[in-house]
């Protein structure tokens, strides 16, 4: 580790603010209260978790938090380290952070740095752990580059095959870190990296944030894909050659709207293939797909029945997709993204999802 990676530019211990508290947000703020005190000659005791209030209960979620060290609503059944002090203020949870980890569904994430700008270091290092993307004005961002704009402050991405509660089990499992190319994004891994492996969760580095956080976001497309053939009994070899397909449709879409990211991003790392294989087979975007196609219920209903509060962010991303690609002319050149939009949106049978390939 390079000495100036072993602590903050004013010379104290990092100090870290994890900025969500849902499914992954719980599971990752236990590895990094748990790594803090592993490498407490880097890192500040504490850790800081940002709880967007509800009632849980009858009592505030962030109360329940700091009083039992579990978040029963997201992540029942696992013991958060006492040194994970949850915070309903986002503001007040990143003071004095110089680590901030951004672990929200994407809808949020406006919102949140809008309270937040001006209010953080400017030399504080930051990672996305959020699998999205943002299309505005025929433009496509992702949200490294939303956060690092809006506050100023370099930001990395995180992503891999990561089920937060097989996660949280101390299951083994791997994660890539996507960095920027400058001194300042190669300080940020090594920060990030600290900050997270541990022996079952080995953390990678790669210099390609923009095709980490893709990956990140596209594979929640394709999961859709593979829930609806789950849900027409479709079998095996049907899902394998939709996310063979859906791959091959998310490294050339990256490789059309971003430049510089890497083809090994997509085939060697825990954030390409390894995500695509894990979020067909066990993610919450397959599970509600198949739903979908079985009881004809909309998405956002299921969302409610199935996820209790957790978040779907696989449609909301097609939508997205298909509004960058129609604003370009580019539809039809992505057959298995456009037939997820139009399943999911236009009412097209889900029997139709391999004739549109
Ligand atoms: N759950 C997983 O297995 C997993 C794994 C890797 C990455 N991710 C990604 O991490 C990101 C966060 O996912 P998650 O699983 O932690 O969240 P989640 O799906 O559990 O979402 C619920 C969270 O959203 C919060 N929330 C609800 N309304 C809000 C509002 N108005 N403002 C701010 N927050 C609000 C809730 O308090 C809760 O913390 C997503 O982009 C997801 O794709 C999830
Ligand atoms: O449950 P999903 O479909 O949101 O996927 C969860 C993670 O992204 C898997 O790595």
């Amino acid at each position: 580790m390079s000495s100036s990676s072993s602590s903050s530019s004013s010379g104290k211990k990092h100090k870290v603010a994890i900025v969500g508290s849902g499914n992954w947000g719980s599971a990752i703020a236990r590895i990094a209260g748990q790594n803090t005190q592993r490498h407490s000659d880097v890192f500040h005791p504490e850790v800081q978790m940002y709880v967007f209030e509800e009632d849980y209960k009858g009592t505030p979620l962030s109360k329940v938090i700091n009083e039992t060290h579990e978040n029963p609503k997201y992540l029942p059944g696992c013991a958060l380290p006492e040194n994970v002090v949850a915070n309903p203020d986002p503001v007040d949870a990143v003071k004095g952070a110089t680590m901030l980890v951004f672990v929200l569904p994407h809808q949020f994430i406006h919102s949140v740095c809008k309270q937040l700008a001006g209010k953080v270091d400017p030399n504080a290092h930051a990672i996305s752990m959020i699998k999205g993307v943002e299309v505005k004005n025929g433009k496509i961002s992702i949200f490294a580059d939303v956060i690092q704009e809006a506050l100023g402050i370099s930001c990395s991405a995180l992503s891999g095959a990561n089920i937060a509660n097989e996660v949280a089990q101390d299951k083994f499992s791997e994660t890539t870190i996507g960095h920027r190319a400058d001194a300042k994004g190669r300080e940020n891994a090594e920060l990030f990296f600290k900050l997270f492996d541990t022996p079952t969760f080995k953390v990678g580095i790669i210099e390609d944030v923009a095709g980490v956080s893709l990956c990140g976001a596209l594979k929640n497309v394709v999961a859709i894909a593979a829930g609806f053939t789950d849900g027409l009994g479709w079998g095996d070899n049907a899902k394998a050659a939709v996310m063979r397909i859906g791959l091959m449709e998310m490294k050339r879409f990256s490789e059309e709207f971003f430049d510089g990211v890497k083809p090994e991003t997509f085939t060697e790392t825990s954030a390409g293939v390894a995500d695509l294989i894990t979020t067909c087979l066990g993610g919450r975007n397959r599970k509600c797909a198949e739903a979908f196609v079985k009881t004809g219920k909309p998405f956002d209903q299921l969302e409610k029945e199935l996820l209790n509060g957790q978040k779907l962010q696989g449609t909301e991303t097609a939508r997205e997709v298909h509004e960058l690609l129609a604003a370009r002319g580019k539809v039809d050149d992505y057959p298995l993204f456009k037939a997820v939009y139009s399943i999911a949106y236009e009412g097209i049978d889900a029997h139709d999802l391999t004739s549109r390939l």
